[in-house]
């Protein structure tokens, strides 16, 4: 049975408790929770070294925290990390293709560390098909433009149905068409499927439209609320002021 067929549970997809990471003395991570449903597009929005990417290393199991909880899709990554990954896909900040390999060849590499069966060509087809890419299939990598690699990159975290997706800056490099199209089309997935995403980013623009704004700053979470949360509480216009409102007053440690 494919993970998509599973009937869809109500608790959360993605559930992080007092989680901590600190590189020497530099605390990276201090306290962090949050929790994201099923069908939730939530951003975490954060400058540069606010914890973006520790927090995704965690969450994709590459360390272990160094103290809290994460629970994925009702699995402990620290007691039960195959369940719990086999769950999730994710788009890392850092390009992860192997560029002397065809798309085709990519995907199926990790179709097989998923340990998809015969659905893996089918499914291939259909999310190169969604995204424009149907022609590339055969095509080196290296030669794809820089917007086609990442659609690459998302179509590989979509293969095997996640019922949570993790975007890390994943429009970095993005001419403004490209990363608005990324954007809209990762909305519509969430819609479509029903799959939590968490997305990472300091471009406030690419988060006007979500359902929840999580704002961390030097490892902490500042604020968490609606777009319309953060206005009313900075008494700002527009998302970016009350961003930069928020971060240039951090709360004391
Ligand atoms: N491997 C590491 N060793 C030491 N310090 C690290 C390491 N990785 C990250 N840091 C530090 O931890 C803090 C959080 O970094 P992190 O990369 O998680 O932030 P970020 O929000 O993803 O930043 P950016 O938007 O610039 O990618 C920063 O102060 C960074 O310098």
């Amino acid at each position: 049975m494919s993970l998509a067929s599973l009937p869809v549970s109500t608790d959360p997809v993605l559930r992080v408790e007092n989680v901590a990471k600190s590189y020497g003395t530099l605390k990276a991570l201090d306290d962090v929770s949050l929790t994201l449903k099923a069908g939730e597009f939530v951003a975490l929005l954060g400058l540069n070294g606010a914890g973006k990417s520790t927090l995704f290393q965690l969450l994709s199991g590459l360390f272990a925290a160094d103290a809290g909880q994460i629970v994925i899709s009702g699995h402990d990554i620290s007691q039960s990390a195959i369940p719990a990954l086999a769950g999730m896909g994710i788009v890392f900040q850092q390009p992860t293709l192997d560029l002397s390999m065809s798309v085709y060849a990519n995907l199926i590499f990790h179709a097989r560390l998923h340990g998809m069966g015969s659905a893996t060509k089918p499914r291939i087809q259909a999310e190169l098909n969604r995204l424009g890419l149907s022609e590339q299939t055969k095509t080196t990598c290296i030669k794809l433009s820089g917007g086609n690699r990442r659609k690459v990159e998302l179509a590989r975290a979509l293969l095997h149905e996640p019922r949570l997706l993790l975007m890390d800056e994943a429009t970095v490099g993005l001419d403004p068409a490209s990363r608005k199209g990324l954007v809209d089309y990762v909305h519509q997935l969430c819609r479509e499927r029903g799959m939590g995403v968490l997305w990472a980013t300091h471009l406030v623009d690419e988060v006007e439209d979500v359902e929840r704004v999580i704002i961390l700053h030097k490892g902490k979470v500042l604020a968490t609320g609606t777009p319309a949360d953060l206005l009313q509480q900075t008494g700002k216009i527009r998302l970016a002021d009350a961003f930069l409102e928020l971060t240039a007053t951090p709360k004391s440690s």
